[in-house]
């Protein structure tokens, strides 16, 4: 018996693509370059290229030739592509813009929706098929179906194929048993086939995808250490720890993979991967919800949600009841999440564009006796000295979402409960090939608009933060965050009622998500779940588009790299964004 692998590349044509409305849901949108180019006669031209199916589009942003910074005009060149073919379809415009527009060329080019024209796929994965099947002269093919938009002239060579799946598993999923075989796999699938090849089993039929890899589970050594396995499922290769292995780094330097770090604190295991077993596992004690340090005031009291706050008469889901609750006041009138669970599109944008302008001095509110310049002022240290205050140097107005909670009537699974529900989206965590340290990646594509995870840590006050950092000063700090979306809102608060999280020593996966000034794929967004003073609040990390699987997630943390008075060193930024506001 001889089996084959054969690959059908099957060519669609317009009718069989189906409905424009198929089509457009079909449609991948994203960014898949920003680079800057030096061409003399233009100089740091912006090229932006966003890709949808086998369309791409691009624009070119450049400065005007020997125009002042300030006065610079940059020249917006938008071109269309399919296929590689560029199209004539009257968006080729040239444009004259105004240094200022460059951001928002830059938003909405991200933002804009794709054309009818670009909304075609590639490949229809679900159409791919693997099937067996067997010829008159006794011979088993097993085929791998997938319908391609694309008609290749060229195939490429089986090896080649198979040496670029073995090269993309050893780098994207953490692979690193050098005994990995595509091919392997292959010929334990034709064993398989011959194991069940029975009289009785006459009709060609589908061999199910996890027989196949239960077969090919197998066991090894790494470094004479570790015993490891492969796996069917996403997690390829694990580890087991020990049962009391709460803290990573006592259990075992540098291993290959950890299959959960949150030990079975999240609903999602959430694995690491060591690569190159070059980095340190961080320290630090993993928890799923904000904990009060020590005097932050966080009172999680049914009496103080007054009655405007909740809503008794709502049952089940919130979202499919005739009309909109109370709960949707903080939105006016309308919920922030969609029935599919994500957040609202307008929401979103308008919550982004907020993000993006952390630079901007003119989106910023001021506090009259500021809590974070104060506790910057009464250090334990400088007490001592002479007190000196700062002027506050302002804090980013916010957009809150508010979810249903304890005293409303609906259900747990209410449309409007998101973020309290913690983390369904399958993360890793992984060494950044950039020298960024530890980065958080997705194993699966995220649409625009879905919850990711909020960022939890200790609820220490300004002051404690502060004593803290003069305690360790020089020692490795994940950055803290400020819960100062609402300080607008209150001339005087009290030190214990002006908070912020610290996930240095305990905290959840959010601890490892990297920094990119202005275009980063997460937006956070503060939600009030408990608390309606706004005091205290959780932070949830959305998608600000369409993220692919294995892509790096990142947020703005909004680090003036220019503010040497910030009690936290900055560090070199490695963002890689064309929008990098660390100079040189
Ligand atoms: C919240 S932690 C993120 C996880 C961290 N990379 C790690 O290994 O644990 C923040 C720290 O990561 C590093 N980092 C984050 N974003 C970076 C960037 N864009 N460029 C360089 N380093 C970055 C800095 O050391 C920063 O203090």
């Amino acid at each position: 018996m001889r089996l084959d692998l054969c690959v059908h590349a099957i060519t669609l044509t317009e009718r069989e693509r189906g409905s424009e409305e198929e089509m457009a849901s079909e449609e991948e949108v994203k960014v898949i370059e920003v680079l800057s180019d030096d061409e003399p006669e233009d100089p740091e031209p912006l090229i932006l290229k966003r890709r949808s199916g086998n369309h791409t589009r691009s624009a070119i942003c450049a400065r005007q030739d020997g125009a002042p910074e300030e006065a610079a005009t940059k020249r917006a060149r938008s071109t269309s592509t399919c296929g590689g073919r560029e199209l004539d379809n009257g968006n080729n415009a040239t444009e004259i813009v105004t240094q200022k527009n460059m951001m928002d060329i830059y938003h909405n080019f991200v933002h804009e929706p794709f054309q009818e024209e670009f909304s075609v796929a590639d490949i229809h994965p679900d159409s791919t098929q693997l099937e067996l099947v067997s010829t008159d002269n006794g011979e088993v093919k097993v085929l791998l179906i997938f319908n391609n938009t694309k008609y290749y002239t060229k195939i490429p060579s089986l090896d080649a194929v198979l040496e670029a799946v073995e090269d993309k598993f050893h780098k994207e999923r953490g692979i690193i048993n050098p005994e990995f075989s595509v091919k392997k796999l292959v010929k334990e699938l034709c064993e398989c086939v011959l194991q069940m090849n029975t009289d009785s089993c006459s009709e060609p039929r589908l061999l199910p995808i996890s027989e196949i890899s239960k077969k090919s589970d197998a066991k090894f050594h790494t470094n004479g250490k570790y015993l490891h396995q492969i796996h069917s499922n996403s997690h390829p290769i694990y580890l087991d720890l020990p049962d009391d292995s709460y803290e990573i780094q006592n259990v075992m330097k540098n291993p290959t993979f950890v299959e959960d770090i949150t030990r079975g604190e999240e609903r999602q295991p959430i694995s690491m991967v060591n690569e190159n077993g070059v980095l340190e596992l961080p320290k630090f004690f993993y928890i799923s919800k904000n904990v009060v340090y020590n005097t932050a005031y966080v009172n999680f009291s049914l009496a103080r949600i007054s009655d405007h706050n909740f809503c008794s008469n709502c049952s089940g889901d919130c979202l499919s009841a005739p009309a909109n609750c109370a709960c949707t006041a903080e939105t006016r009138g309308d919920f922030a999440y969609t029935a599919a669970g994500l957040v609202e599109e307008k929401f979103l944008n308008e919550c982004i564009a907020m993000s993006r302008r952390k630079e901007s001095k003119d989106h910023l509110f001021y506090c009259e006796n500021c809590p974070l310049e104060n506790s910057l002022g009464k250090s334990s240290k400088q007490q001592k000295r002479k007190r000196t205050v700062k002027p506050c140097k302002g804090h980013l107005m916010r957009k809150f979402i508010k979810e249903c909670w304890a005293k409303c009537g609906c259900s747990r699974n209410c449309g409007n409960r998101v973020v309290q529900r913690g983390i369904t989206v399958k993360l890793q965590v992984f060494q950044t090939p950039q020298g960024k340290g530890w980065g958080l990646r997705t194993l699966q594509e995220l649409e625009k608009g879905t919850f990711v995870c909020e960022y939890v840590g200790e609820i220490v006050t300004n002051e404690e933060l502060h004593e803290r950092n003069e305690e360790s000063a020089g020692e490795e700090h994940t950055y803290p965050v400020l819960l100062d979306a609402d300080w607008a809102a209150e001339r005087h608060l009290k030190d214990e009622e002006a908070l912020c999280l610290d996930a240095t020593k305990f905290g959840n996966v959010a601890r490892f998500i990297n920094h990119r000034c202005y275009d980063a794929n997460l937006v956070e967004i503060p939600v009030e779940v408990e608390t309606p003073d706004h005091h205290y609040y959780h932070l949830g990390f959305f998608t600000t588009r369409k993220v692919e699987v294995n892509e790096e997630l990142n947020w703005d943390y909004g680090i003036d790299f220019d503010d040497e008075t910030h009690p936290i060193k900055a560090f070199k930024c490695k963002c890689g964004s064309y929008f990098c506001r660390m100079k040189n």
